[in-house]
C-alpha cells in the first residue's frame, strides 16, 4: 500500500482538492435549483403541493454540505473496459443502474456510462450536464470500495482512501488491486479514525466500513439478519448504515411501510440520533421498546420474578384464552323486525356462525364486525325465500339493526385490552381459567396484583404489563407491520417484548443486534434461534462480527476474562486497534475509594476526548457530591459531550452501547452486587468494563470478583504509590 502525505509538489492531492472545490459548488448548484423549484403551480390539490413542498425541503435539507467531512472520502478507478455499464462481471443490479438502486428516482440512476472513475461520498452530486461528480457510498458502483480485495479486485485498479482535517483533504492512500509487486497491509487512515479520541455523539463509519461489516449493511430487503457481535465490534454503527443502506435502495417501498429503530433507553438513542441525518436521512424514527409499547401509564415495577413470568411467551396463550372467554356462545334467538315481517334467526344458527369465525382465526374485532353481516345474510336469505328481493342496501341495514347489534353485543362484546389485561391481572379465577394448564398455581399467585385494580388509569401497571397490554391490542386489532425495523441490544428483551417487536415487522424484515455476554435483564434471552423464534423470523441469518473497533486490546483481554462465567460460548472480540490503550487497576483503602476516583477523573480529563465515570447506580448520589465538591462539573449520560463539557457520571445500568475515550469504573464489587444474581453482575460488570476507546481506570476497595483478580500482577502505575496498591491489583 502506497502511502502519501501532502507535500509542496504534491500535484495528486491538489487536483483532488480541486475535484472537491468543482464537487461543492456542484453541491451548491443542486441545493440552489432545489430552493429555487416553483411547487405552487404543479400539484392538483393543496395537500399533494404540501406534500411536494415538504419533499423538496427535505431534499434542500439533505443536500447541505457538512462543515467536517469532506464530499468524499474515497476514489475507485477501473480498468479499462470495465467501468459500470461495460459488459463485464459486476452483478446484475450493477449494470443495471450503475449509481443508484432500482427504485428510486434520484438523478443519479438515469445513465449508463462507461466511467472509469468515481469518488465516493456520503452523497451523490452531479454537475450542470448530470454527470456524477460524487456517487452515493450506497450505489452499487461503490460496493467494490468496501469489498474489492487482493484476492477479487472487481475490475478496480485504484482504491484511494482520503484522509482529512475538517472538510479539507490531507492525505491519501493508495491499494494497486492488481499490483502483484505492491505489498498489501493495514490502512493506516483506518486506524487513525478507528484511535481518534472521541467526543461528542456518534459518528458515521461510511469511510471505513469493513467488508465483513458492508455484507451485513448491504443485505438484501426481503431477509432478515441477526448479529451477534462482542463490545464494540460495530454493531450499532452497522445496524444504522443498514438502515440508510434500505432506505437508498428501496426509498420507495420503504416510505410506504415505514422503518424504525428501536435502542435500550433514551440516551443511547440520543447518542445514536445524528448518524442517519449525517448520512442524508432524517425521517427514521427511533424508539425504545418501552415507548413502543406505551399504552398505559406505567408508575410501577415488579419483581423479577413477576416480570420474568410476564414477559415469557406463555402469556399470548393466557392473554388468548382470556379474549376467547369474553365471546359467549347465544342461548336465545335474533329477531329482527323490519315492517310488518318480523325474521328469527335461531339461537344454534347463530352459535355455528360464531363457531365458524372464531375458527377461521380472525383477530377478535374483525370477527366481531364481521358477524353481524353474517346475521343479516342469514335474514336475506329468508326474505327471499320469502319472495322477497332485498339488495345489499338492505342487507347494511339489517346488519345495523338494534336487535342485530344487541346480539353481537351479547356474543361477541366490545373489549378494551387494557381493561382485559386488568382484569386479568386483578381476578384470581379469570387469571386461574385462562391460564389453566399453563402457569402453575403459584406463578399465577406471582404476577396477579397484590390489590385488584379499580381503573386503567389508576392501575399500578408495570414495563411488562404494558407489553401485555400491547400483545392484548394486537389480538383484537392487527398492529401495523412496517417495512424494517432494527432492534439494537436485542439480547434484553422478553419473549413477549421480541412479540411485540415482531409483529411490528410481520410483512417486513428486522435486523436483530447484540451481544448474548452482555444480558442483563432476568430474562434475557439464552440463544438468538430463541430470539428470533419469538420474532417470527426463525430463518433469519445469524452473523457473528468479532473484530473489535472500540475497546484497547488490554483492555478487552481483562474483560472477556469473565466470559467462561457469562457467556462460555461465545469467542472473545480481537482488537483492530494498534494501541494497547493506557490500563489500570488500583486497588485503595475503602475511606479514600471516592476521593481516588475523583484523582482518576481529573487525571483522565488531562487526556483528550470523553471522560465516562461509570459507578453501580448506589453509588451515584455519592459521586455526584464528591464531584461536585471537587469544581468537577458533569453531565448525565445522553448529555452531549463536548471539547468544554466532557466528563459524564454514568450510572451502570445506563451504560450500555455508550463509549467514553477514557473510562473510570468505579468499585466493580458495587457494579456486581447492584443486580439480582451473580451472572448478572458479571454481565453488568463486562457492558462497564467495555465502553473506553483510549483507556480505562478501575479504582476499587473491595475485592474484585475472582475471574478479574486471577492472574493479576503488582506494578502500579506510574505516578501512583505502590502502597496503595494491594497485592491484587494488576497495574500497567
Ligand atoms: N468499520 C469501522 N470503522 C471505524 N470505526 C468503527 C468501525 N466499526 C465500528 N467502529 C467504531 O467502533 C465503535 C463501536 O461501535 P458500535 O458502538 O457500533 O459497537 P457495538 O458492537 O454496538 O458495541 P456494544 O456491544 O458495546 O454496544 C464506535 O465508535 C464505532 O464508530
Amino acid at each position: 500500500m502506497e502511502r502519501r502525505q501532502p507535500g509542496p509538489d504534491d500535484n495528486p492531492l491538489d487536483r483532488e482538492r480541486a475535484h472537491l472545490a468543482a464537487s461543492r459548488a456542484a453541491l451548491r448548484a443542486m441545493r440552489a435549483e432545489a430552493e429555487a423549484l416553483d411547487t405552487t403551480d404543479v400539484a392538483a390539490s393543496w395537500v399533494s403541493a404540501e406534500v411536494i413542498r415538504a419533499d423538496v425541503e427535505r431534499r434542500i435539507k439533505a443536500l447541505a454540505d457538512l462543515a467536517d467531512a469532506p464530499l468524499f472520502f474515497g476514489r475507485l478507478d477501473y480498468a479499462h473496459g470495465h467501468g459500470p455499464g461495460a459488459a463485464h462481471p459486476f452483478d446484475e443490479d450493477t449494470r443495471r443502474a450503475p449509481h443508484g438502486p432500482g427504485d428510486t428516482h434520484e438523478p443519479h440512476e438515469h445513465d449508463v456510462r462507461l466511467d472509469h472513475r468515481f469518488y465516493i461520498g456520503r452523497r451523490h452530486v452531479h454537475d450542470a450536464h448530470g454527470d456524477p461528480m460524487v456517487v452515493d457510498w450506497r450505489a452499487p458502483v461503490s460496493q467494490p470500495f468496501y469489498r474489492a480485495s487482493r484476492r477479487d479486485p472487481r475490475h478496480v485498479e485504484l482504491r484511494r482512501r482520503f484522509g482529512c482535517t475538517g472538510g479539507e483533504l490531507t492525505a491519501y492512500e493508495d491499494e494497486h488491486l492488481t499490483d502483484p509487486a505492491e505489498q498489501s497491509g493495514p490502512s493506516a487512515l483506518l486506524q487513525r479514525e478507528i484511535e481518534r479520541p472521541r467526543v461528542g455523539p456518534m459518528r458515521d463509519i461510511v469511510a471505513t466500513i469493513q467488508p465483513e461489516q458492508d455484507e451485513i449493511v448491504r443485505a438484501a430487503v426481503d431477509g432478515s439478519v441477526c448479529v451477534q457481535g462482542a463490545p464494540g465490534t460495530g454493531k450499532t454503527a452497522v445496524g444504522l448504515h443498514r438502515v440508510a443502506y434500505l432506505l437508498y435502495a428501496h426509498r420507495e417501498r420503504l416510505a410506504r411501510t415505514g422503518t424504525l429503530v428501536i435502542g435500550p433507553n433514551d440516551s443511547f438513542l440520543h447518542y445514536i440520533e445524528q448518524v442517519l441525518p449525517a448520512l442524508g436521512e432524517l425521517a427514521v424514527e427511533q424508539t425504545t421498546v418501552d415507548r413502543l409499547t406505551a399504552h398505559v401509564p406505567v408508575r410501577s415495577t415488579d419483581e423479577p420474578a413477576a416480570a420474568v413470568l410476564k414477559g415469557d411467551a406463555r402469556m399470548a396463550e393466557v392473554l388468548r384464552r382470556a379474549l376467547r372467554a369474553q365471546i359467549t356462545m347465544p342461548t336465545e334467538p335474533c329477531v329482527v323486525v323490519r315492517g310488518s315481517r318480523r325474521w328469527r334467526i335461531p339461537a344454534d344458527e347463530l352459535t355455528k356462525m360464531t363457531q365458524e369465525l372464531i375458527d377461521r382465526g380472525l383477530r377478535y374485532g374483525a370477527a366481531r364486525e364481521a358477524l353481524p353481516q353474517r346475521v343479516a345474510h342469514a335474514v336475506l336469505l329468508r326474505m327471499e325465500r320469502a319472495g322477497e328481493a332485498p339488495d345489499d342496501r338492505v342487507q347494511d341495514a339489517v346488519a345495523r339493526n338494534s336487535a342485530v347489534k344487541a346480539a353481537v353485543r351479547a356474543i361477541w362484546p366490545p373489549v378494551d385490552p387494557a381493561k382485559l389485561v386488568l382484569r386479568l391481572l386483578s381476578d384470581a379465577d379469570l387469571l386461574a381459567e385462562a391460564a389453566d394448564g399453563l402457569l402453575s398455581p403459584d406463578e399465577q399467585k406471582t404476577i396477579l396484583w397484590a390489590k385488584p385494580a379499580r381503573g386503567v388509569k389508576s392501575a399500578p401497571w408495570t414495563a411488562a404489563d404494558a407489553v401485555l397490554v400491547d400483545e392484548a391490542r394486537d389480538l383484537v386489532s392487527r398492529t401495523r407491520s412496517l417495512g424494517h425495523v432494527v432492534l439494537d441490544e436485542a439480547q434484553d428483551l422478553s419473549p413477549m417484548q421480541y412479540r411485540a417487536v415482531g409483529r411490528r415487522c410481520s410483512t417486513g424484515s428486522v435486523t436483530l443486534l447484540g451481544d448474548l455476554a452482555q444480558g442483563t435483564t432476568p430474562w434475557s434471552t439464552p440463544s438468538w434461534a430463541e430470539a428470533l423464534r419469538h420474532l417470527g423470523k426463525p430463518d433469519a441469518v445469524v452473523e457473528e462480527l468479532t473484530q473489535g473497533f472500540r475497546v484497547p486490546r488490554d483492555v478487552i483481554a481483562y474483560a472477556s476474562r469473565l466470559l467462561p462465567a457469562i457467556a462460555p460460548d461465545l469467542t472473545p472480540a480481537t482488537s483492530v486497534r494498534e494501541s494497547p490503550g493506557d490500563f489500570s487497576v488500583a486497588r485503595v483503602p475503602s475511606d479514600e475509594l471516592t476521593a481516588e476516583v475523583v484523582r482518576a477523573c481529573r487525571a483522565a480529563l488531562e487526556n483528550e476526548g470523553s471522560i465516562g465515570l461509570i459507578a453501580a447506580d448506589s453509588r451515584v448520589p455519592a459521586l455526584t457530591e464528591a464531584l461536585a465538591a471537587a469544581g468537577l462539573p458533569h453531565l448525565a449520560p445522553g448529555e452531549e459531550t463536548s471539547h468544554q463539557a466532557r466528563l459524564t457520571l454514568v450510572p451502570a445500568s445506563l451504560a450500555k452501547g455508550l463509549e467514553y475515550d477514557h473510562v473510570v469504573l468505579d468499585e466493580p464489587s458495587a457494579v456486581v452486587d447492584g443486580e439480582p444474581d451473580d451472572r448478572t453482575g458479571l454481565r453488568r460488570l463486562y457492558v462497564a468494563l467495555t465502553r473506553a476507546v483510549s483507556g480505562l481506570a478501575v479504582v476499587h476497595s473491595a475485592p474484585l470478583p475472582e475471574l478479574l483478580a486471577a492472574g493479576t500482577s503488582t506494578v502500579p502505575p506510574p505516578g501512583q504509590e505502590s502502597a496503595r496498591y494491594s497485592s491484587e491489583s494488576t497495574i500497567r
